[in-house]
């Protein structure tokens, strides 16, 4: 029998019950919770008299509609829904007695920033949360996807989900990364071969030297955007880099405890002889820092190139959506990606809001300033860590000094769901992970890059190598 690979342990040892016509009940070890997808699921909780099965299975913050302006209460925020939501998870949770971290929680931050860090998600586990970035967690070697609004109260009943098992697929990144290209450049660049249908129906691994070369943070880049390229799971294996990892964090088991688990985690890696539906490698020296030009993450290129010519798409379907993202891009093939000017710079959101992500980006605006022709530079901590940690580290003051805001952690201006946003024709160098139409705000045009070629970008007013950028 062939071995079997990450993702078959991890669904087995979660395995419920199966029916022949293959859909599955599945045990969830952890729900993560946020304020936009979970009033319903509480409501309907409350509406047939159910309590949650398991309540520490739960952890609760808030992240979407709020403000990154310092504020104190509820009744603060602007925004009628926004307001709505976020009192009514802090009432959902006081109900249930499902830990929340809330306003004023140096605990509270996106939740796919906020789980790790905690140490709420390990390895082995089954992750979800009413978010599509859920797959984030993988990086911890989890099952982790995101789910419905009606699953989140299934999974608060009953502590399961109804599944059907996804195809394995394997995505190798072996070699070296070149200088200056992030765990973002490879994540985009894979998007940009696979296309963002490329994982539908998989659970991805994401495996090679270059993987196992990146730290968790890293890692957490490369599966938070799994769903970008179309797999609802991406996951990483286990090794040092993730034990270390979550030792000593506050949810993580202790003591004996710790023993018993890190050795059972090391077993979490797909065996020598398994075998994968799809499998595929891609040579890091092949990968240049990336630049999305269009309207879907797989509209990216290299920052050395020029934008693509529509004429030479052989795929009709593929040409007609190129023509009308320059349509709304306001760009025109053939220019060189580094003419790009942009207005606004966003450094933030779950792909790209940790530490790592932070001090890359303080790297860059050291010593330097924003060109005045930007009109603002955000930067947003994933959690209120994150913040604590980079202001003990001085990075706050090299990012003010260098014209740019910092800010209180939220999922801020990677959508257009609280006060961050692009006004129309706007062209903002993003670190998050989606630039459809409109996502940071009306007619907004998003440029998805890591987060040191955003803080070049603030710097110069469009778009620079990074490898070429000198000593400041
Ligand atoms: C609001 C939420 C349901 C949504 C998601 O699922 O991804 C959001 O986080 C996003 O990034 O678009
Ligand atoms: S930061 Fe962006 S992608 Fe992540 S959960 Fe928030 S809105 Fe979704």
């Amino acid at each position: 029998m062939a071995g079997k690979t990450l993702y078959d342990k991890l669904w087995n040892a979660h395995l419920v019950t199966e029916r022949e016509d293959g859909s599955a009940l599945i045990y969830i070890d952890r729900q993560i919770i946020h304020e936009v997808t979970s009033p319903q699921a509480f409501e309907g909780l409350r509406m047939a008299g159910r309590k949650p099965w398991r309540i520490n299975a739960s952890v609760a913050t808030i992240d979407h509609n709020v403000p990154t302006t310092p504020f104190k209460s509820a009744a603060e925020i602007e925004d009628e829904t926004s307001r709505i939501q976020v009192q009514t998870l802090q009432d959902n949770t006081k109900e249930f007695g499902i830990t929340e971290f809330g306003i004023g929680d140096v605990r509270q931050g996106i939740v796919h920033v906020m789980a790790p860090e905690q140490g709420a998600v390990v390895p082995g586990m089954t992750v979800v949360c009413g978010d599509s970035h859920t797959s984030t967690n993988g990086a911890l070697a989890c099952l982790a996807h995101g789910i419905g609004t009606s699953e989140v109260e299934h999974v608060l009943a009953t502590q399961t989900l109804v599944a059907k098992k996804m195809k394995n697929m394997r995505v190798s990144v072996e070699g070296d990364l070149g200088p200056g290209v992030t765990a973002k450049d490879v994540v985009l660049h894979i998007i940009g071969v696979i296309g963002t249908a490329g994982g539908t129906g998989y659970a991805l691994e994401f495996a090679g030297s270059a993987i196992r070369g990146l730290s968790m943070e890293g890692r957490m880049t490369i599966c938070n955007m799994s769903i970008e390229a179309g797999a609802r799971a991406g996951m990483v294996a286990v090794d040092d880099v993730t034990i270390d990892y979550v030792k000593g964090r506050p949810f993580a088991p202790k003591e004996a405890d710790w023993d018993k688990a890190a050795a059972y985690w090391r077993t979490l890696v797909s065996d020598a002889d398994a075998v994968f539906d799809e499998d595929i490698t891609i040579n890091a020296a092949d990968i240049r820092p990336q630049v999305s030009w269009g309207t879907s993450p797989e509209m990216v290129i290299s920052v050395d190139a020029n934008l693509p010519d529509p004429a030479t798409e052989s795929d009709e379907v593929k040409r007609s959506g190129m023509l009308r993202a320059y349509e709304y891009m306001g760009l025109k093939p053939g220019m060189p990606v580094t003419d790009i000017k942009v207005d606004r710079v966003f450094i933030g959101s779950c792909t790209n809001s940790r530490i790592e992500d932070l001090r890359a980006a303080a790297e860059v605006a050291k010593g330097r300033h924003k060109a005045d022709s930007v009109k603002q530079v955000l930067v947003v901590p994933g959690s209120g860590l994150v913040k604590q940690q980079a202001e003990k580290e001085g990075l706050d003051k090299i990012f003010v000094e260098a014209g740019f805001e910092w800010r209180e952690p939220g999922c801020s201006m990677c959508l257009a769901m609280n006060p961050d946003r692009l006004e129309a024709g706007e062209h903002c160098a993003s670190t998050s992970n989606r630039n459809f139409e409109g996502r940071q705000g009306n007619g907004g045009r998003t440029h998805l890059v890591s987060p040191a070629m955003a803080a070049a970008a603030a710097v110069a007013g469009h778009f620079v190598d990074i490898r070429e950028l000198g000593q400041a």
